[in-house]
């Protein structure tokens, strides 16, 4: 097996999500057979959360045991709980409310209105992550990362030449300098994304073509984020033409 980065095109948005999410429902079905359960870590967005509504939308939805998949977020924006901004809201709207996953199971962030402090809900988080990790890890096993990009290259809330994407010692930092609003954030950092065994990358529209390009062209991850993510053993980016735009033909795989 290779883990080489694979660029998979598909013709638009609406045939990237529910290529994805087919994708999605069967490797999960497949890691619960091999390994007992799952870890999956979520993204907002507009790709991110179109890729939870469509496997909402799936007939094959309930061929998950979603009793075996533990949900996990790669990055949140440090609004109230109920904030239309809210990267845990939008993927309970989109899926997670219309399964049965039990609640213990979904791992959001803390929300502005439950701790006082953006620090101290980086440390709750990074807590969260030990008490599920095997013995002597600071976070488990994640099977698949899901992540957007920004029109900036960014992925989760490691924005370009932000002291987030250079950290490599916490599991998590707080975010206070975003240049995307809101600007206060949590975000898992990049060593912790990438231990993840699959990275799949969801992005579309031409606003994003030069960030892709750039990355896969070998750009530096600390002025171009989604350029460092790499997943342990896959790293696919799930793209349509659009952003596809800058992407050298010899890295496109066929996707069909
Ligand atoms: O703010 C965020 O933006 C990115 C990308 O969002 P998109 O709407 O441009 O696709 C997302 O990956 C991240 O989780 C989120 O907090």
């Amino acid at each position: 097996m290779t883990n080489e980065r694979r660029v998979l095109v598909h013709p638009d948005k609406q045939a990237l999500t529910g290529s994805v999410a087919a994708r999605f429902l069967t490797k999960t079905v497949d890691i619960i057979d091999d390994l007992g359960g799952a870890n999956i870590v979520l993204t907002g967005g507009t790709v991110g959360i179109g890729v939870l509504q469509a496997v909402n939308d799936s007939p094959a939805r309930d061929s998950v045991d979603w009793s075996k998949v533990h949900f996990w977020w790669g990055d949140e924006r440090w609004v109230p709980k109920g904030d239309a901004d809210r990267n845990e809201l939008a993927a309970r709207q989109a899926l997670l409310d219309n399964i049965a996953v039990p609640p213990g199971n979904v791992h959001p962030f803390a929300a502005s209105d439950e701790l006082d402090d953006l620090d101290a809900a980086a440390v709750a988080y990074a807590d969260e992550l030990a008490a599920y990790a095997a013995d002597g890890a600071r976070y488990p096993r994640f099977d698949i990362t899901f992540l957007g990009v920004g029109p900036d290259g960014h992925i989760a809330s490691l924005f370009p030449d932000r002291a987030g994407i250079r950290e490599t010692d916490a599991t998590v930092v707080a975010v206070r300098d975003s240049p995307k609003p809101p600007p206060e954030r949590l975000s898992l950092t990049r060593p912790v994304l990438n231990s993840s065994d699959r990275i799949w990358l969801v992005l579309a529209g031409d606003d994003k073509a030069s960030a892709l390009g750039l990355a896969l062209a070998g750009a530096s991850y600390t002025e171009v984020p989604v350029a460092g993510a790499k997943g342990r053993k896959r790293t696919v980016f799930f793209v349509d033409q659009d952003a596809a735009a800058q992407v050298p033909a010899n890295l496109i795989a066929p996707s069909y």
